[in-house]
C-alpha cells in the first residue's frame, strides 16, 4: 500500500512530539552524540536492524562519536510520511540504551 505524504501541519504536529528531530528541506533529521566511537558504531548496527525490520532506511552517518540520520520516503516522491516518523520514534526509543543524547 502506498504511503501518502504528510501535510506541513501534520509534520509539525508530529515533530512536536519528537524533541531533537527537525525538518531539513524534505528530510527528517537528528544527530546523536555518544560516549565513544564503538558506542556510536553499535547504535548504527542497532538502527540498521530496525530499518531492515521496517523496510525503511535513512541516510545514516557514523562520525567519531556521532550518529546522524536523515530520512524521507523515496516511494512518496521524497516526501515525509508516517513511515519516517515510525522510524524516528523507534530510534528515539533505542537511543537511551546506547547512552546517546
Ligand atoms: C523495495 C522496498 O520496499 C523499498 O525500496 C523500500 C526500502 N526502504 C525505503 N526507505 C525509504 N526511506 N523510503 C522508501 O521508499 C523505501 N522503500
Amino acid at each position: 500500500m502506498p504511503v501518502e505524504p504528510l501535510s506541513q501541519k501534520e509534520v509539525e504536529d508530529r515533530l512536536a512530539e519528537l524533541p531533537g528531530w527537525s525538518l531539513d528541506k524534505d528530510h527528517l533529521i537528528r544527530s546523536y552524540r555518544l560516549g565513544s566511537h564503538f558506542a556510536a558504531t553499535a547504535m548504527v548496527v542497532h538502527i540498521a536492524q530496525v530499518q531492515e525490520e521496517l523496510n525503511h532506511h535513512s541516510d545514516l552517518t557514523l562520525g567519531y562519536n556521532t550518529v546522524s540520520l536523515a530520512v524521507h520516503t523515496h516511494s512518496a516522491g521524497g516526501a515525509v510520511t508516517e513511515k519516517d516518523f515510525e522510524l524516528a520514534r523507534r530510534v528515539e526509543d533505542l537511543a537511551p540504551g546506547h547512552g546517546a543524547h
